[in-house]
């Protein structure tokens, strides 16, 4: 599988841990595409809209055959099976899924902009990021990461919620 890319996933309705971990076994389960590393889960005050439930959020990097585009595909059709609704910009999602970083590649098309847009500024997204891969090297970015690791982990508003517990994965704890 010779392409890199990193995940993150968010969701704030419903069973939130079972929304991550069903987006994340539908991703896997497609042949094309392989797990190889996921960070701990936060929990996450919201951002860009305030007026809705707290978040969990968390990183995954993978390996896959797909091209960036395909993968969008993947997101946005893993995103429906989950019961995803688009209704207010940056509010209440079930599963959000979107593509940090694909290989080293900077990506302007009008479905798809990759490094991710807002990646930088939110603390929800790099603290999960820098804790699998804190080597990790985002166009643009006009400082080293653990430099602006420095700023964001000042910023309140991100917690961790279930410790990444090795090889074996998470167990369920939200009913
Ligand atoms: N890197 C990316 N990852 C995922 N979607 C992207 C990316 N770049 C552009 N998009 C486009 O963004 C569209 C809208 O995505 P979505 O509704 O999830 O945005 P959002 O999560 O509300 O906001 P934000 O983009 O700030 O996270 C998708 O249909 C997709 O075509
Ligand atoms: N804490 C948190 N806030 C958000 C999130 C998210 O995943 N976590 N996603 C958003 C839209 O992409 C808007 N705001």
């Amino acid at each position: 599988m010779e392409n890199t890319a990193f995940i993150a996933l968010g969701s704030n309705i419903g069973n939130r841990y079972d929304n991550m971990a069903k987006a994340i076994q539908i991703l896997t389960n497609h042949p094309g595409i392989q797990l190889v590393n996921k960070s701990s889960i936060y929990e996450t005050d919201p951002i860009g809209y305030e007026d809705q439930d707290l978040f969990l959020n968390m990183v995954i990097e993978i390996k896959t055959v797909l091209n960036a585009n395909e993968l969008l595909d993947t997101c946005l059709k893993t995103e429906q099976e989950l019961g995803r609704k688009r209704e207010i910009r940056w509010g209440p999602r079930t599963i959000d899924l979107d593509i940090l970083t694909f290989n080293h590649e900077n990506i302007e098309t009008e479905k798809l902009i990759v490094p991710h847009p807002r990646m930088l500024e939110r603390a929800f997204v790099m603290i999960p990021l820098f804790e699998i891969n804190p080597d990790i090297h985002i166009s643009g970015m006009k400082k080293p990461l653990r430099a602006c690791m420095v700023e964001l982990q000042d910023k309140e508003g991100v917690r961790i919620w279930k410790q990444k517990n090795g090889e074996g994965g998470f167990e369920p704890i939200e009913s």
